[in-house]
């Protein structure tokens, strides 16, 4: 079974909580459980799997915790490390950038060479733009506590059910 950390950043806790669950629906797994805010470059090294959890907070603007850790990650070698990504936005007052942050944070491990799982079609999402939506699909799991917290349980069950293929 390969091993699995799921890092996130989070500001007001809407990725955080976003994590635990998902963390719980992963137990069988036993992930370890990171805020990147304690700046853990060795989880990113001694894992096989890493479900990247960020908010974003403005266009190009990366969840803070997220934004001072940036530069190791910029520094690292992801080369065979499997990435999954969920990202917490707010469509309706930024329906413009929403969950940009994801689409960030894609661009980069996919430059230091990881191998992105865990694409999520954009139906059922209202938005205009997203830097996290590329050839059509989200690059990972979009959640939005502020409008759709409702459908939250339902969109982790459903996208980590879709990443278990990708985890023995
Ligand atoms: C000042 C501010 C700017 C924000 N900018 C964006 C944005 O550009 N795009 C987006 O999708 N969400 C944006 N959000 C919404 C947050 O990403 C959202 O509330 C998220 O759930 C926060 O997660 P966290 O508590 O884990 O940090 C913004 C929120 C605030 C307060």
């Amino acid at each position: 079974m390969k091993s699995i950390a799921i890092i996130y950043g989070s500001s007001t806790e809407n990725t955080k909580r976003a994590a635990e669950k998902i963390a719980e629906r992963l137990s069988e797994y036993s992930p370890s459980l990171i805020d990147i805010y304690d700046g853990d470059e060795e989880a990113f090294h001694s894992n096989d799997v890493l479900i990247l959890g960020i908010s974003t907070w403005g266009v190009k603007d990366l969840q803070d915790d997220w934004s001072d850790f940036y530069h190791k990650l910029e520094k690292m070698d992801l080369t065979g490390k499997t990435v999954a990504l969920f990202g917490l936005g707010d469509s309706f007052i930024y329906p413009d950038s929403f969950v940009d942050a994801m689409g960030i944070l894609y661009e980069t491990v996919s430059e230091k060479g990881a191998t992105t799982v865990g694409e999520v079609s954009p139906d059922g999402y209202q938005f205009d733009y997203s830097r996290a939506l590329k050839n059509g699909v989200f690059v990972g799991l979009p959640l939005d506590e502020d409008n759709d917290a409702d459908l939250t349980d339902e969109r982790i069950e459903k996208w980590v059910e879709s990443l278990k293929e990708h985890l023995s």
